[in-house]
């Protein structure tokens, strides 16, 4: 299996991150890709290559115009207003204001964008967050060119970005962009599959109109976990999107039995919804020790769930998302890739 992998996820890594009323740094740092390198290669997974440059088009299909130039813009912004730190989003458009007009001064276009305040934008997200997306982008074109599955170890991650929002560490959609690449290869029903702790509200939110992309997700449940606002069960898809959306919510401290049932549920339905590909949206923070989430997987559960999602016997792109416990991260992710190499 090729992993794309690119060195300039490095220009993304602020001071801080906004946790449990502290400055704290980031959980999602640059470790986490030399760690799960490190496994890849001492499991001789040793096909490991950089991206293509960018596909700016699919990018601008998937995103709002208005969103990508605050992307790209906001740090120079930010600095020619005269603010000192990082950018942090600080207000937001509450309950009853409006929600349809982006303010022209940088401090609310930033709340404007944001659906969280823990992730900040620096210098460098901009070109970091391209650079992931063009991971996902390669790694797909691999898969659509024949290869049974590919490993795009995106960073930043993907799955709580919207077409117009940033946050939980993600400012670009990189499982959507590639479930609009297999579409537009001709793949006429496409899969995403999040297997990360937290619900993908950003993948949801593309996909939730449409009839040609199921999304499915196991997640923390949203009364307890972030995004907190989105990933209820009751969430089934709307108009020509009605019956492809399938949120499996879990309570805190759920094990990897019923996580198991949950993603047995979830292939199910991506096989009777009749997929042709199938994205993996690739976080492993429901392992046991991450410490920002509650469920209490162990290492070995995420080989058992690779071996499922194989059995399926679907072209397969694993986009990485989360996954906090740094040490494990490698073994945890890799372990999926391998399960899924075993099937
Ligand atoms: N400060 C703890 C709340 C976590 N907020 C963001 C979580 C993002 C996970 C991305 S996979
Ligand atoms: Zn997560």
């Amino acid at each position: 299996m090729r992993t794309i992998c690119s060195e300039d996820h490095r220009l993304h890594f602020p001071q801080a991150e906004l946790h449990a009323g502290q400055f704290v740094t980031p959980f999602e740092r640059p470790s986490r890709v030399e760690y799960i390198l490190a496994r890849l290669r001492e499991r001789g997974l040793n096909d490991i290559a950089a991206p293509d440059p960018v596909a700016m088009a699919p990018i601008r299909a998937l995103c709002r115009p208005d969103y990508l130039a605050f992307l790209e813009h906001a740090w120079d912004e930010w600095k020619r207003a005269g603010c000192a730190g990082e950018i942090i989003p600080a207000s937001f458009p509450a309950r009853r204001m409006n929600a349809d007009r982006a303010p022209t001064n940088i401090d609310g276009k930033v709340g404007f964008y944001a659906l969280a305040a823990e992730t900040a934008i620096t210098a460098g997200t901009w070109a970091a967050a391209l650079s992931s997306a063009a991971v996902a982008q390669t790694a797909q074109r691999i898969v659509a060119g024949g290869a049974r599955a590919a490993f795009a170890l995106c960073r930043p991650p993907g799955h709580h970005a919207t077409a117009d929002m940033f946050g939980g560490y993600c400012f670009i959609n990189n499982a959507a962009l590639a479930a609009e690449a297999f579409r537009a290869d001709g793949v006429a029903r496409v899969a995403v599959l999040d297997i990360d702790f937290h619900h993908g509200n950003g993948t949801q939110d593309i996909f939730y109109r449409r009839g040609d992309v199921f999304f499915a997700s196991i997640h923390g449940a949203p009364e307890h976990a972030f995004p907190y606002y989105l990933g209820y069960s009751d969430e089934t898809g709307e108009g020509p999107g009605e019956g492809a959306n399938l949120n499996l919510p879990l309570p805190p401290g759920a094990g990897y039995g019923p996580w198991a049932e949950a993603l047995d549920a979830a292939l199910a339905r991506i096989r009777a919804f009749g997929a042709e590909a199938l994205v993996v949206s690739l976080g492993v923070d429901a392992y046991k020790d991450d410490p920002i989430s509650f469920f209490t997987l162990d290492s070995p559960d995420f080989l058992d769930a690779g071996r499922r999602i194989g059995r399926l016997g679907l072209p397969t792109l694993f986009c990485m998302e989360g996954g906090y416990a740094i040490e494990a991260i490698g073994v945890n992710a890799v372990n999926v890739l391998e399960g899924f190499l075993d099937a």
